[in-house]
């Protein structure tokens, strides 16, 4: 697994609670090695962390509630990991896969409103998902997925309490602290 890590910008514990529970929970599930959210949300952190310890990444996934994101971008670059800034307003993501597939080190920065000019101009690479208005849940999701070509699906999560047992109908998960 690679070690990328997705800065969410700007949330805002009343409006975003679900959006940003989401950025990372896709973030988890989806090969992340962590998530950075700009704001204060101690109830947030909790919830992820909840899910950590049931659905199991509780021992390497971190969440952490910060501050100053641009010392998290600063501080990224300057350790040689290349960021990416997901935006509508950039390069489609098929003609710029070939340049960040092969990173080891990504931090993939999601904004909830308007994200301010510095991130363009210090982003290694501005990506669109397609350049059509849509979610940061649903960019980061794809984004994943064309790094990964698809592996992210298979990711097992060793420290787990429940996991499914998947079927074509019903529901089954096993617990294993009984
Ligand atoms: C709901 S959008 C709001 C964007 C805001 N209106 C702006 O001008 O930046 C929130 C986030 O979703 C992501 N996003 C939305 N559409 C995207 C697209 N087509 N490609 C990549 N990221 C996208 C971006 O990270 C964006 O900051």
């Amino acid at each position: 697994m690679k070690n990328i890590y997705v800065l969410r910008l700007g949330h805002r514990p009343e409006r975003d609670k679900r959006v940003t529970t989401h950025v990372a929970l896709v973030a988890r599930a989806f090969g992340a090695r962590g998530v950075f959210i700009e704001g204060e949300d101690n109830r947030l952190t909790e919830n992820i962390k909840k899910v950590l310890e049931e659905w199991g990444g509780g021992s390497y996934f971190k969440v952490e509630m910060i501050s100053d994101p641009k010392k998290i971008v600063n501080l990224w670059k300057r350790k040689g990991g290349k960021v990416v800034h997901l935006t509508m307003y950039g390069v489609n993501l098929p003609d710029m896969i070939d340049r960040i597939e092969h990173e080891d080190n990504l931090l993939i920065i999601v904004g909830a409103q308007k994200v301010e000019g510095w991130y363009y101009h210090h982003a290694d690479y501005n990506i669109a998902v397609s350049n059509q208005p849509h979610s940061e849940i649903a960019s980061l999701a794809i984004i994943l997925d064309r790094i990964y070509k698809g592996e992210e699906l298979n990711i097992m999560f060793e420290d787990n309490k429940i996991s499914v047992i998947p079927m074509e109908r019903g529901k089954k998960v096993i617990r294993r602290d009984g």
